[in-house]
C-alpha cells in the first residue's frame, strides 16, 4: 500500500467555536491509483490533502508515504522532502509572473543537487510531456489558463514525486481544458505510475479517475467506482 492514512482528525478554533475539520478518516490508496476527493464546501478536502502534503499538521492519525512519515515544516529540509515527494498543483496555477514558464517549472529543482545541465534536460522533459515545449521562453501572461494549468502541473512532475496532490486543478477552466488537464492526469498515472489524489466539484472531473471518495463534514463516507454519469456505486472504504 502507497498511501496510508489512518485514523486523521483536525479540528481549528474559530473564536469560542471549535471547527472539525476532520473526524477520524482512515483511506489506503495504491501506487499508480487515481482517487477523485469530492464532497460538500468546508468537509474537510483541502485540510486532508494539506496534511498529506505535509503542509499542514492534524492533532491525531498518521500519513504514511510509501512506508515512510512525512517532513513538515517550512525549513529547507521539509521543502526538500516535499519536492522529492510530493507534488502540488492548485486551482489557479499560481506561476510567477516574471518568470518563463521553463523558469517556473525549473524552481522545485533549485531545491536538489542537480546540475545546471540536468535540470534543464528535466525541465524540457516536463514541458514536453506537457505539450509546450515550444512554449518554454513564454512569461504565464502569454499563455492561456488550460496552458498555465499544464506549466503547473510540469512544475509539480519535474522533482519525479510518486505523489500528485491536485487542489480543483480544473476548477478555473473552460470544458475542453478541463479535459485535457484530466486527460494528462491520467497520462502521468498510466505511464508513469503516479498517485494522485484530485479534489474536485466537478463529477465529470470526477468520473475520469479511479475511485471517489467523499468527505461530508470531516468524515470520510463512501468510496466506489465512479460511472460515466457522475454517480458513483457505493462501496467500503479500503
Ligand atoms: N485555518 C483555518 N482556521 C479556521 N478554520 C479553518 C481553517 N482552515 C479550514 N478551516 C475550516 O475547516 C473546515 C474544512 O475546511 P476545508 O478548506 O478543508 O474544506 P473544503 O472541503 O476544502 O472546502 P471548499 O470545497 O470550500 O474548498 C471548514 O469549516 C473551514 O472553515
Amino acid at each position: 500500500m502507497f498511501l496510508q492514512i489512518n485514523q486523521l482528525a483536525k479540528h481549528y478554533q474559530k473564536g469560542q467555536t471549535l471547527i472539525t475539520a476532520l473526524d477520524d478518516v482512515s483511506l489506503n490508496v495504491d501506487q499508480g491509483e487515481f482517487i477523485a476527493l469530492t464532497g460538500p464546501s468546508g468537509s474537510g478536502k483541502t485540510t486532508l490533502l494539506n496534511i498529506i502534503g505535509g503542509l499542514d499538521v492534524q492533532d491525531s492519525g498518521s500519513v504514511l508515504i510509501g512506508g515512510q512519515p512525512q517532513i513538515r515544516g517550512n525549513d529547507r529540509e521539509s521543502s526538500a522532502w516535499r519536492a522529492q515527494n510530493v507534488g502540488f498543483v492548485f486551482q489557479f496555477s499560481n506561476l510567477l509572473p516574471f518568470l518563463t514558464a521553463a523558469q517556473n517549472v525549473e524552481l522545485p529543482l533549485l531545491l536538489t543537487s542537480l546540475s545546471t545541465k540536468e535540470r534543464a534536460s528535466r525541465v524540457s522533459a516536463a514541458l514536453e510531456l506537457v505539450g509546450l515545449a515550444e512554449r518554454a521562453g513564454h512569461k504565464p501572461a502569454e499563455l492561456s489558463g488550460g496552458q498555465e494549468q499544464r506549466v503547473a502541473i510540469a512544475r509539480a512532475f519535474v522533482s519525479a514525486p510518486k505523489l500528485m496532490l491536485c487542489d480543483e486543478p480544473t476548477g478555473d477552466l473552460d470544458r475542453k481544458s478541463a479535459q485535457s488537464i484530466l486527460e494528462l492526469l491520467n497520462t502521468l498515472k498510466s505511464e508513469f505510475n503516479k498517485t494522485i489524489i484530485m479534489v474536485t466539484h466537478d463529477m465529470e472531473a470526477a468520473a475520469a479517475t479511479d475511485r471517489q471518495v467523499v468527505l461530508d463534514k470531516g468524515k470520510l463516507r463512501l468510496a466506489g467506482q465512479p460511472l460515466p454519469d457522475g454517480t458513483f456505486k457505493a462501496a467500503g472504504v479500503r
